[in-house]
């Protein structure tokens, strides 16, 4: 089976309906991904099959989890979750926030070649950045333990009256019990991702101030 048909059954079973040229820029940001980690080493994943599961799928499968408008990915690295968000929902601003300039150069051109409008490239560590209207959702994948998460970005998600969104694999028991005051679990979301097996859970958490 091809790529474009993987893309198109696997958004078909997230309940996804997208234009083909939508369809087309996600293959091309995989395409990029792959292009530039020769040299920027932007993930482990090699395989175009794999980076379309465990990357793309990955960060659409939270999709009917997120409010938008105003997002901000903590720690994009790649561009993910926040380039797959921003892609499907164009009605969105995401800010892609993210310390390493290597990840930051990728993430620009990824903004210009994949014509990403409603996209912003931060190039800072999340606890020195402030935004003057705040967010919806701050959403991290990859970035931290909870604890660290909320005392990091967690003033982001105050400052707009929003939500923090944890991407996680295991039910996070331990993390969860960790949570510091003021912020409180607001509810853990089991998250099926189309062809993998590996356990998925989106933790959101509100700022209980
Ligand atoms: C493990 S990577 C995860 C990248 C991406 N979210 C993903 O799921 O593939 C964590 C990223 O967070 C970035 N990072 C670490 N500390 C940060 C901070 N304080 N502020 C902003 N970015 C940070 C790192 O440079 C790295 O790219």
């Amino acid at each position: 089976m091809n790529l474009a048909t993987q893309l198109a059954d696997g958004l078909a079973a997230l309940g996804v309906s997208l234009p083909d040229e939508t369809q087309a820029r996600l293959l091309q940001y995989l395409a990029l991904i792959r292009k530039w980690n020769r040299v920027h080493n932007l993930t482990a994943m090699r395989e175009p099959e794999m980076i379309l599961i465990r990357h793309l799928f990955d960060s659409l499968a939270i999709l009917p989890h997120i409010a938008g408008s105003r997002i901000v990915d903590v720690g994009s690295g790649a561009g993910l979750p926040g380039i797959p968000l921003a892609l499907v929902r164009p009605e969105w601003q995401v800010v892609l926030l993210e310390s390493n300039h290597k990840k930051a150069v990728f993430l620009q051109q990824a903004r210009i070649e994949l014509k990403l409008n409603n996209v912003e490239i931060v190039a800072e560590r999340v606890e020195n950045f402030r935004s003057a209207s705040g967010f919806d959702t701050v959403i991290s994948r990859a970035f931290s333990d909870l604890a660290d998460f909320v005392k990091l970005a967690g003033h982001l998600a105050i400052e707009g009256g929003g939500r923090l969104a944890a991407m996680k694999g295991v039910y996070p028991h331990e993390e969860l019990a960790q949570l510091p005051p003021p912020f409180v679990i607001e509810n853990v979301f089991p998250v099926v991702v189309p062809g993998l097996e590996a356990k998925r859970h989106l933790v959101m958490i509100k700022p209980g101030v």
